[in-house]
């Protein structure tokens, strides 16, 4: 379970997140909406520990992750995919899946590389291909398939769904909710993606200007009919 307690972000002196809460239960798949500049991507970073200064407490399955850098998170169990993806570009598809793995602490249960293929099967044909000769697009599927192959108890997706064809966002929606459920990964998603969002995952928080303006459940979210105006709508 990830839980944060009052979160503040920031960069510098710029203060970004504003006392965010929030509770993820173990396999629990949540979404944060909001608008270009909101804070998405800054509270999946701030989790990881990956750039913002944090004040207040994030915990993981209880324990406080205080001063533990962002390859220790990692080797509890979460995994962030970030906005440019970051494959390794002079190594093959094969090679970035198997050194996800090697990564983390799992040392059973890890998916064999012909499981992830199967279930990411627009990789297939890529697998001997360095990480650099794919499209945009290709290296944005192996940077979600890298991240469930190694695992994680909880994968952190920024937007993956920016500048994918609409027939492959429709697919990897799938793709993630039924690898997710096999292996027992919960799922916390950026995205601006409103049809996406709501595939992947079964509760909503909205972030407006780094403070949280709604936390529910879908029908929750559906039910509050001003939300995508006020803060949603460009
Ligand atoms: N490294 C940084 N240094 C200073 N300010 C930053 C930095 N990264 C982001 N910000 C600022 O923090 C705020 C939140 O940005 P963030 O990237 O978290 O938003 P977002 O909701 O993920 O937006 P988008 O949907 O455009 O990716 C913005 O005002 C942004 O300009």
């Amino acid at each position: 379970m990830l839980e944060l307690n009052s979160v503040d972000a920031f960069y510098g002196q710029a203060h970004i997140l504003h006392d965010i809460s929030l509770s993820l239960a173990t396999g629990g798949r949540l979404a944060v909406l909001g608008r270009n500049g909101a804070g998405k991507s800054t509270l999946l970073k701030s989790i990881m520990n990956a750039g913002p200064r944090v004040r207040g407490e994030v915990r993981l399955e209880g324990e406080l992750l205080d001063g533990i850098g962002a390859s220790d998170r990692v080797r509890r169990g979460l995994s962030l995919v970030p906005e440019d993806r970051r494959i390794f570009t002079h190594i093959s598809v094969k090679e970035n899946i198997l050194l996800a793995q090697q990564g983390t602490e799992r040392k059973s249960g890890l998916p064999t590389l012909e499981e992830v293929i199967a279930r990411f099967p627009l990789l297939r044909d890529l697998v001997n291909r360095l990480g650099g000769q794919l499209s945009g697009g290709q290296q944005q599927v192996l940077a979600v398939a890298r991240a469930i192959a190694a695992r994680p108890r909880l994968m952190l997706l920024d937007e993956p769904t920016e500048g994918l064809a609409p027939v492959i966002v429709e697919d990897l929606a799938e793709k993630i909710v039924e690898a997710c459920a096999t292996y027992g990964i919960g799922i916390l998603l950026a995205e601006q993606n409103l049809w996406f969002a709501r595939q992947c995952t079964s509760r909503v928080l909205l972030l407006d200007s780094g403070s949280l303006v709604f936390s529910g459940d879908w029908a929750e979210f559906d039910a509050s009919t001003d939300l995508v105006e006020r803060y949603l709508a460009v």
